[in-house]
């Protein structure tokens, strides 16, 4: 069975195809720049452990033409590892929102697709790419089932203390406000990977991911306590573009005193903070090029950066009585050994001991960072999503 799982974002598109059941990826993709001037495809195919990696530089003015230059790359004589778009018999979409009516993978309906735009509202950089996402694969992909995936799934085991807000019930109970969660696919994997690692099921883990989006989650028993990200995901971690947490109060004062609107501060938290708005440049690798190069704002922002992430790690802590493991994941929670450090530094008081040379060794896939005798295990394990989700979409496809 060919499983394709796409990840629609705001300006990317993200896919995998996997051969299933024996889990092989066959090629994966990333579509980048999407209604900018020069768009950008990477497209790798995988054969017998070697990778063949294509790249063009394209005009693709919306997702529809990027997800229609993808489907012609599956099928392009010469690279094309199907010959129709026909031989997809699933596709699974990576959806951010699901809000409270979705929570379990599903099939896609027309009722699930209103949701997901509706929900746009409060995942406002994720769910509109991921609507327009599902309308054009389903017409490319015409034959296939396609199945959602929410981020939101795993933290759906939260207890209600750690998903209510303090407020007045009516806005739970009527609108839906409360805590959801995101990242959750991610969180899942490598909370299972970790589990698996150390054969201990009932672990009590602090997942923390840190892609563009950042998030961090407690997991006891494998199941998730508690998260970082709220209603929508711009609570918790200091993000790429996004604030992370800050007191409510900054929004009055930004409406109140300097005349901003609600969707200028919309702009503003989700668009132009995070080490954006600390040091102009989103991407991490471009802040470590800045610090390298004297920038004070850049430093500070690494260091509140790093700090946030020690304040959640002692809060989760507390809340699961205990500590096993913590598991760094994603594009800056694998790559990144000084930013590793610098959250697991002084953290002997918590059983956290620290291989500082480990670390600063560049390998793959899982392993531990700690010393020999440190109670608590650090762990990176590369998150994979698309897997995951291609999983979920097998499972649901079965029973
Ligand atoms: N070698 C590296 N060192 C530091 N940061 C890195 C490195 N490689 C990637 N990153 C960072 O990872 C982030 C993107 O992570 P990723 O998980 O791909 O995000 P997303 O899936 O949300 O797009 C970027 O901030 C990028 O700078
Ligand atoms: C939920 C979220 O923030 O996702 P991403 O990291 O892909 O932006
Ligand atoms: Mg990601």
């Amino acid at each position: 069975m060919n499983i394709f799982v796409v990840n629609c974002g705001s300006s990317s598109i993200k896919y995998q195809l996997f051969k299933w059941p024996s889990e092989s990826p066959i090629c994966s993709g990333l579509v980048e720049r999407i209604g900018l001037e020069e768009s950008i495809i990477t497209h790798k195919v995988f054969v017998n452990d070697q990778e063949q990696v294509i790249k063009r530089v394209l005009e693709l003015p919306d997702h529809d033409a990027g997800m229609k230059e993808v489907g012609m790359l599956l099928t392009e004589p010469g690279i094309g590892v199907i010959q129709n778009p026909e031989e997809i018999e699933v596709v699974g979409h990576r959806i951010v929102h699901g809000g409270e009516s979705f929570v379990e993978t599903c099939k896609v309906t027309p009722d699930v697709k209103e949701e997901i735009k509706r929900l746009a509202i409060l995942a406002p950089l994720h769910n509109p790419g991921h609507y327009v996402g599902i309308n054009v694969a389903e017409h490319i992909f015409s034959k296939a089932t396609h199945v959602v995936v929410f981020d939101t799934a795993f933290h759906s085991t939260m207890p209600e203390k750690a998903f209510r807000y303090a407020i007045p019930e009516n806005f739970y109970k009527d609108y839906g406000v409360r805590v959801y969660g995101f990242h959750g696919t991610s969180h899942k994997y490598v909370s299972e990977e970790a589990i698996a690692h150390l054969n201990k099921p009932d672990a009590k883990l602090i997942t923390i991911h840190l892609g563009n989006g950042c998030s961090m989650a407690a997991v006891d028993g494998g199941k998730c306590i508690d998260t970082s990200m709220g209603l929508g995901p711009l609570d918790g971690l200091i993000m790429g573009t996004r604030s992370g947490n800050i007191d409510p109060s900054v929004i009055f004062y930004l409406v109140n005193q300097l005349g901003y609107d609600i969707a200028q501060v919309d702009t503003l938290l989700n668009k132009r903070s995070g080490m954006l708005g600390l040091t102009g440049f989103s991407d991490m690798r471009d802040i470590l090029k800045a610090i390298d190069a004297g920038d004070k704002n850049a430093k500070l922002a690494y260091d509140m950066y790093a700090y946030r992430i020690k304040k959640y790690i002692g809060s989760y802590a507390a809340a699961m009585n205990g500590l096993d493991a913590i598991i760094f994941t994603a594009g800056v929670g694998e790559n990144d050994p000084d930013l590793r450090e610098m959250v697991c530094c002084d953290m002997e008081f918590l059983g956290i001991t620290f291989n500082a040379e480990e670390n600063k060794i560049r390998a793959k896939g899982l392993r531990e960072l700690n010393l020999p005798d440190s109670r608590v295990k650090v762990l990176v394990v590369p998150t994979n999503e698309e897997l995951e989700i291609a999983k979920q979409c097998f499972e649901l496809i079965q029973n």
